[in-house]
């Protein structure tokens, strides 16, 4: 705890449970000018607060008594103007927003580099801010949540959690299938806005001519066919967001008055007199490169421009290999569940494979191939070969099949923030090797141990100690 700052320095208190993590931290902080005083909770935080107060916080989510968040949120209802900084290794977006709605003035994914910190942290001091009350919690639901643990993924989640209680407009970019509809949904569930409506409108879907009455309505009359006044989407969404989804393929009329909408906060039903007022939060999204659109004059420019206030761009599948994985088990998992079939499991080899496909459909695609091997892979195990694909998939770089299985696996443990992966990785590593060449040796250990290059005694030390329940 002792400081060599300066005395003059900014102070910054630091809550973590984890010393590891608390010292090296705390080192860069100081080595950054700043005089750091270390907490191994939020108890003892808030406990030294009556006599002294901080410039800065930065708090880690999960630790024993008083968590980050709800030190957050006893900081930020006590001292408003006291910026916090949040770090975690659970980087869901729940915790990511609930973090920013308490006021959070950043959100750092772990692990985060050393300069990354100093730099969140120098910032805030820079500009101590005072934030507006946090909207009500809304609720969750758990097939709505987005999975992902890679590094485009946090990125993504971070978004969400910083704009959804802004209130901007949002356009959402990404192949088809990437998730950019269930991104509107995490929008609208972690915004002020989350007990109003969300609807939701595919451009693309509906015939030109009848997407403008799909939007704003029309009376009794208005055309052929229109028997009872109908309230347009924009209506429903009064208070509320209003998902365009394909705005891409917005003819240029109806772009036009789109516009304008957008810009007055009013409009007439397509055949009606009385002028709507509706308050929409527009979340839009596309898969088409709107520039080149824009370019070609197929797309209005000011249009973009109201719409792309903050962009969030997602990844396609094969940008993030490292959630494949996570992503089929969780889809073959509900799969089973909803449609009451025992479970199965991925082969480690199956999922290397998945690994190496390039998903052209991504989420999406890989969505659907659960639930069709939920059904129809013949046994409780999924194997390279229950997999539609036509040509063995090449591993990334020249790696060997099982490499990448074990990158995948160290990728996903530590983002998990599991520990001694060593020990467990090379345990597993020479059951595999001594399993199978006893195999392939009847059980024979010299055989086996020369198999292996090793000496019998080496094997059998080893077996004794990385299978006791073997003779
Ligand atoms: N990160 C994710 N975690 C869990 N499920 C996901 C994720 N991303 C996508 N999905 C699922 O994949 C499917 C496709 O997602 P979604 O409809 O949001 O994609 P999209 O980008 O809007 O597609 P399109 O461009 O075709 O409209 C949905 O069933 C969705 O639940």
């Amino acid at each position: 705890m002792a400081d060599r700052a300066p005395p003059d320095a900014a102070t910054l208190w630091l809550a973590d449970d984890d010393r590891g993590v608390r010292f090296v931290l705390a080192a860069a902080l100081r080595e950054a000018g700043l005089a750091v005083r270390e907490f191994e909770n939020g108890d003892a935080l808030l406990a030294a607060l009556g006599g002294d107060a901080p410039d800065l916080v930065f708090t880690d989510v999960r630790m024993p008594g008083v968590g980050g968040l709800a030190l957050l949120e006893r900081l930020h209802a006590e001292r408003p103007a006291l910026p916090v900084i949040v770090m975690s290794a659970y980087t869901d977006i729940a915790t990511t927003a609930a973090a920013y709605r308490h006021g959070a003035f950043d959100y750092l994914p772990k692990p985060f580099d050393l300069d990354q910190a100093v730099e969140a942290a120098q910032r805030a001091l820079a500009q101590r801010r005072t934030s507006a009350p946090p909207p009500a919690a809304p609720a969750r639901d758990p097939d709505l949540e987005l999975i992902g643990h890679s590094p485009r993924m946090r990125e993504v989640f971070r978004a969400i959690g910083r704009v959804a209680a802004s209130g901007l407009n949002v356009l959402i970019t990404g192949e088809t299938g990437t998730g950019k509809e269930l991104v509107a949904r995490a929008l609208h569930r972690h915004s002020a806005r989350a007990d109003r409506a969300f609807v939701a409108l595919n451009t693309a879907a509906i015939p030109s001519e009848l997407l403008e009455s799909e939007l704003f309505g029309h009376e009794a009359g208005a055309f052929t066919g229109a028997t009872r006044r109908h309230p347009g989407r924009f209506e429903q969404a009064d208070r509320g967001m209003l998902f365009l989804d394909e705005i891409g393929d917005m003819p240029l009329l109806l772009q036009t008055r789109l516009l304008r909408v957008l810009a007055e906060g009013e409009f007439y039903r397509v055949g009606g007199r009385e002028l709507i007022r509706a308050d929409v939060r527009v979340i839009a999204a596309t898969h088409q490169d709107l520039e080149a659109k824009v370019a070609r004059g197929e797309f209005r420019a000011d249009l973009l421009h109201r719409l792309d206030v903050v962009r969030i761009q997602l990844p396609a599948l094969r940008e993030r290999r490292e959630d494949i994985a996570l992503l089929a088990e969780h889809f073959l998992a509900r799969a089973a569940h909803e449609m009451r079939l025992e479970p199965k499991r991925w082969s480690a080899a199956a999922l290397s494979a998945l690994a190496g496909f390039d998903w052209p459909g991504n989420v999406r695609q890989l969505e659907n191939l659960c639930r069709r091997l939920a059904v129809m892979a013949p046994g409780r195990e999924i194997r390279p070969g229950d997999l539609p694909f036509d040509s063995v998939v090449p591993a990334p770089s020249g790696e060997a099949d099982w490499t990448v299985a074990l990158r995948l696996w160290a990728e996903r443990e530590l983002a998990l923030g599991r520990e001694k992966l060593h020990t467990r990785a090379s345990g597993e590593l020479e059951r595999v090797l001594f399993d199978a060449a006893l195999k392939a040796h009847d059980g024979h250990r010299q055989n086996a141990a020369n198999a292996l290059g090793l000496g019998r005694n080496t094997l059998t030390r080893k077996l004794g100690s990385s299978r006791p329940r073997r003779r």
